[in-house]
């Protein structure tokens, strides 16, 4: 099919070479060449091809997504592959945009088996699960409790004489629900999105299992019942702790799609006149569309950097943890809690803005943003809700508060908290990403200190911690927010200045999503900067203009980032975001497909019919 002229025309501007930033991206050059040998794996081999999943019932859903995955799972045993991405590779190229049903097996079952596991175990469970011989899933929310794990209410009583455990939900509240991939007893019902996965209920009743089901790499249970407590009581959190240090990456992805439908079709979309006879201009010549659009393209590189490097400074302190080494496991909690928290809930809006930027057809399916919204929100609740999670972070800021007063060193992650922050020249219009991180890094330091001062207030006057947190609990969900933008753009500038060394048309194309970035988020809490006078009224209608700015510098640009994050078109299965631009034509002819209009109008006549006997 001919590329739509609009999109030749953008990838004939640029200033970097596309190719050499999917290369970033993916991590290596190597890294691409295997990413498309995978995909192309999934999309030649038929037995991936199958209904358009968006015009499935939630049954054939199920069912279709089932027969894909156990696909995708022969897919990887056939090729032999161990590594996690290539795995996500193959399943992502193969999910179109929906999450698969045993996904929970690998990210929450296998996981913690890996992590908690002792020897005999891993060889009893870990690897027939990891050849799928047996399935699980992860329950622990119950329906009254899941947030709260020490409310939680289900039952293991130990039977000295039988050396079992014996299993209760004991109440109604206590049943298990939400369990992903619990095939045994019950689905809980319709979700919001999700469809993919059969999230169930499990009622336990006198179930009985021998004492070597629980997992004794960490803690265990002696024959008399004795508990040996883990030498450190919080590594039995460490399955959830995987999961969210993953996630900021699939926020990441999950925009990276979104981003890319938008502004392709923002670029072939033509609608209304600047110039009266001079024929309509491509939306994203709006300024209003370049403001929705190209915050969240500067955001989604921002999030795909501090997502890989989450990963590997979580993978660098697991690996320190099985060396018996538990120092870095706090400073990992806290980041993995507020990175997954701040950019799951940013994505989720992001991914709004762009459904909406994109008129009414982004609102069918056939742009599928709607798929990626419904199936991507689930993170901002799923493995730990944001407040839950951003008040983790917060308490432990408060901690690093009391460590600083003490001369107690802190955690590299937070070592800014400790360095002094002044600004006496005026912002002009081209203000670099270095003073935007120290500003952002500024702001949140002085919003420590603010809600400290208040908890410890409180703590005076009550003297009960609990009671004093909760008293400022929207303040310090908002302290863990900025110290966590700080965290992002910290991995941003650290990337990009990297880059900028190895490749400077690169580097200097990222450097202005670096900006927007960072100028993006002072705007955003203006009046911080003003009460605690680091700024002034000039320097932000400065760095106003220095936004407007950059978008026209990011404007001959946008489709070329766009392109950087190399989305098949059957990965991405959008038809406004086509790689060739052909959206009417494929619109018309994916609607003229929709089964909806080959179904029998019979019920339509039938029900009409009953009206024209009626005497209107
Ligand atoms: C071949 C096929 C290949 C397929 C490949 C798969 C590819 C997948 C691609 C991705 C696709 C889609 C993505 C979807 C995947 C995600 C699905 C998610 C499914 C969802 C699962 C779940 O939701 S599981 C249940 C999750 N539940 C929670 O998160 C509960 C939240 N609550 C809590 O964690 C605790 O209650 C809370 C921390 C809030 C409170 O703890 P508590 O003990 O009550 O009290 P505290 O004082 O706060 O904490 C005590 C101390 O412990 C420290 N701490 C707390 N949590 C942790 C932790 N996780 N790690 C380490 N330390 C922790 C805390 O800091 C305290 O320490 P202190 O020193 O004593 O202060
Ligand atoms: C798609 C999806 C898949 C899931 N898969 C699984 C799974 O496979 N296995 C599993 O075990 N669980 C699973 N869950 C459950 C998930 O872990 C819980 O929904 C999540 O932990 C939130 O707990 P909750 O539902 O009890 O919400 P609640 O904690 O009841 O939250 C309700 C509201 O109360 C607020 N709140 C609660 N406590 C506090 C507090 N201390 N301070 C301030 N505000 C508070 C929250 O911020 C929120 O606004 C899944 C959930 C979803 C949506």
């Amino acid at each position: 099919m001919p590329m739509n002229p609009d999109l030749e025309k953008e990838r004939q501007g640029g200033t970097f070479d596309v190719e050499q930033l999917t290369h970033i991206l993916d991590g290596g050059r190597d890294k691409t060449l295997k990413r498309h040998f995978l995909e192309q794996e999934v999309l030649k081999d038929p037995v991936f091809r199958g209904p358009d999943t968006r015009f499935l019932s939630r049954e054939e859903l199920f069912g279709e997504l089932l027969r894909k995955h156990v696909a995708v799972i022969k897919k990887t045993q056939e090729l032999s592959i161990d590594d996690i991405n290539e795995a996500s590779t193959i399943y992502s190229a193969a999910m179109n945009n929906n999450v698969g049903p045993l996904t929970l097996h690998s990210v929450a079952f296998v996981a913690p088996l890996d992590l908690m596991a002792d020897d005999e175990q891993k060889k009893k469970w870990l690897i027939p699960a990891k050849k799928y011989e047996i399935i699980g899933c992860y329950a622990q929310t119950e329906l009254g409790h899941g947030s709260f794990i020490r409310g939680l209410e289900t039952r293991a009583d130990y039977d000295v004489n039988t050396q079992q455990f014996v299993l209760n939900t004991p109440t109604e509240t206590a049943i298990k629900w939400w369990v992903g991939g619990c095939v045994a007893v019950g689905d809980i019902g319709p979700k919001f999105g999700f469809g993919g996965v059969d999230n169930g209920y499990l009622c336990l009743n006198n179930v009985r299992i021998p004492r070597d089901n629980l997992l004794a790499k960490t803690g265990k249970v002696l024959e008399d019942g004795t508990y040996v407590k883990p030498e450190n009581p919080k590594v039995v959190y460490g399955s959830m702790l995987g999961i969210r240090a993953a996630l900021p990456k699939v926020g990441a992805y999950n925009l990276s799609k979104a981003v890319t439908i938008a502004i392709r079709y923002s670029c072939v979309r033509h609608q209304s006149e600047i110039k009266p006879g001079c024929g309509e201009p491509q939306v994203l010549d709006y300024q209003t569309q370049q403001h929705k659009l190209f915050p969240l393209l500067a955001t989604a590189y921002a999030f795909h950097t501090v997502g890989v490097w989450m990963l590997d400074f979580h993978s660098t302190v697991m690996n320190e943890i099985n060396e018996g080494h538990y120092h870095r496991l706090a400073e990992d909690h806290v980041l993995a809690a507020g990175l997954k928290a701040v950019i799951n809930w940013k994505t989720h809006e992001g991914i709004e803005i762009c459904r909406f930027s994109c008129g009414g057809h982004g609102y069918s399916l056939a742009s599928s943003l709607p798929v990626i919204y419904v199936n991507h929100v689930a993170n901002s609740t799923a493995e730990g809700e944001t407040v839950i999670l951003l008040l983790q972070t917060a308490v432990y800021l408060m901690k690093c508060v009391i460590d600083l007063e003490q001369g107690t060193p802190l955690d590299p992650s937070v070592a800014y908290l400790d360095q002094s922050f002044s600004k006496s020249e005026q912002w002009c219009s081209d203000v670099d990403m270095h003073s935007l991180l120290k500003a952002i890094q500024f702001r949140s330091k002085k919003f420590t200190e603010y809600v400290s001062s208040f908890v410890k207030k409180e703590l005076m006057a009550t003297g009960n911690q609990q009671l004093a947190f909760n008293k400022h609990k929207v303040i310090l969900v908002e302290c863990a927010k900025a110290h966590t933008e700080a965290v992002i753009m910290n991995a941003f500038v650290t990337k990009v200045d990297e880059i900028l060394q190895s490749n400077p048309s690169v580097g200097k194309v990222l450097s202005l999503l670096c900006q927007i970035y960072g100028v993006t988020e002072i705007l955003a809490h203006s009046g911080d900067y003003i009460q605690y006078e680091y700024l002034r009224k000039i320097d932000l209608d400065n760095i106003q203009d220095q936004l407007f700015k950059l978008y026209t510098y990011i404007r001959p640009e946008a489709v070329l980032l766009v392109d950087a994050f190399d989305f098949h078109d059957e990965v991405l299965k959008s038809i406004l975001g086509r790689y060739d631009g052909q959206v009417y034509e494929n619109m018309f002819k994916w609607a003229k497909a929709s089964p909806f209009n080959k179904q029998d109008q019979g019920t339509f006549r039938k029900y009409i019919q009953q009206l024209k006997q009626a005497k209107l």
